[in-house]
């Protein structure tokens, strides 16, 4: 079996192996440090209580809902209705995955060029470009495990880990409690901009959900590195939840610049996350969030991330009630799958995949 190969691009292997530099594969250019922005940790993702999702409430609710998404694209839900023992139960078999079951059991899930699902390390594709200018991409130091959860045709178990034996089970209910809340959120922010509750998941579609879990193993040289550079999510709206270690971190822009603001772990909160379409559809009313994941020398880091996507086909514009002579449309449409092709091949780098279709002023 030709184990060894596959094994060493793993970063829980290397980071086993006890270096004490990371391989200059991992090192990030100066400008893409940690260290490179001011980190505020005065600041805090706004935290917003869904008890008052009842309809006696929903006005306060919508409002902090509105100001956290013009803000941020993104805040922490409590009281979201999932429960928070499941919350527990994703982390719990997803780091029993990662720290308990052998390389070569973890590498039968490997994923490949043919199979986007499974166990992996390194997300972007190799681009003509990279491999003409021989310029290789910066590897993030984490290894993930992708599943493909909904539409239900998409949803293969006996692809995902038999260790611990409920996880499968647990990823299937996780997956059905993550589309309901998904659902909820979009309602509420359609709502928050005066649209129908119906607005934002009419023109998303049916939603394409993956759940990504995030293994980030300690790293000897943490202000050379990143877990996963900086990004915003290309779908529609991002539920994810963290264990106890800090790394996640949002980019908060306001007229001091921009800055790094750590996301707290809330061990019962949810983080909704908005993408680029919902960026898109709203007309850039509300923003999707960059973010990226620093790493530490000293513990591992779990997260898992359940995203909502419109299918391929979909063509995602500005909806047309927030358009008009005095905020024409701002982006020009998008067929998704287009999207997501740009994405994999030319990185993300920030947000530079949406400012390539924003329309000129
Ligand atoms: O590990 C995290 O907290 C971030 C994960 C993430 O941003 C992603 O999977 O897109
Ligand atoms: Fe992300």
């Amino acid at each position: 079996m030709q184990v060894s190969e596959e094994a060493i691009t793993r970063v829980q292997s290397l980071a086993q192996s006890g270096l004490s530099r990371v391989p200059p594969q991992y090192i990030q250019p100066h400008h893409t440090r940690p260290v490179y922005y001011t980190r505020i940790d005065s600041e805090n993702i706004p935290l917003i209580d869904l008890t008052f999702f009842d309809p006696t409430r929903r006005a306060s609710t919508r409002e902090s809902i509105a100001r956290a998404c013009r803000d941020w694209g993104a805040f922490h839900v409590t009281n979201h209705g999932v429960p928070l023992s499941l919350l527990a139960a994703m982390r719990r078999v997803g780091r029993a995955f990662f720290t308990d079951c052998p390389m070569p059991e973890k590498l039968r899930y490997a994923c490949s060029a043919a199979a986007s699902e499974g166990y992996g390390s390194k997300m972007l594709a190799d681009s003509d470009q990279q491999q003409n200018d021989a310029v290789a991409q910066v590897l993030d130091w984490r290894d993930y495990f992708d599943h493909h959860t909904l539409p239900l045709s998409r949803r293969k178990p006996d692809r995902w880990p038999e260790y611990p034996p409920d996880y499968r089970d647990t990823v299937a209910s996780y997956s059905d409690e993550m589309k309901v809340l998904a659902q909820k959120l979009l309602a509420l922010i359609s709502e928050s901009l005066g649209l129908r509750a119906s607005r934002i998941e009419d023109a998303v579609g049916e939603f394409y959900q993956n759940i990504t879990i995030s293994y980030y193993p300690p790293c000897p040289e943490p202000d050379l590195t990143l877990g996963l550079q900086s990004h915003s999510d290309i779908g529609a709206i991002t539920l994810l939840i963290q264990d106890d270690v800090e790394g996640l971190q949002a980019l908060k822009s306001d007229g001091s610049g921009d800055n790094w603001v750590t996301v707290e772990p809330l061990s019962d909160a949810v983080l909704v996350l908005l993408g680029d379409q919902t960026e898109i559809i709203t007309n850039g009313k509300y923003r999707s969030c960059e973010h990226r994941a620093t790493t530490n020398p000293d513990r591992a880091r779990l997260s898992v991330a359940t995203f909502h996507d419109p299918a391929k086909a979909v063509k995602i514009s500005p909806v047309s009630e927030l358009i008009a002579e005095s905020s024409p449309a701002k982006y020009r449409d998008v067929v998704y799958g287009d999207y997501v092709l740009s994405w994999y091949t030319k990185g993300p780098e920030g947000k530079r995949n949406l400012d390539a279709v924003v329309l000129d002023a």
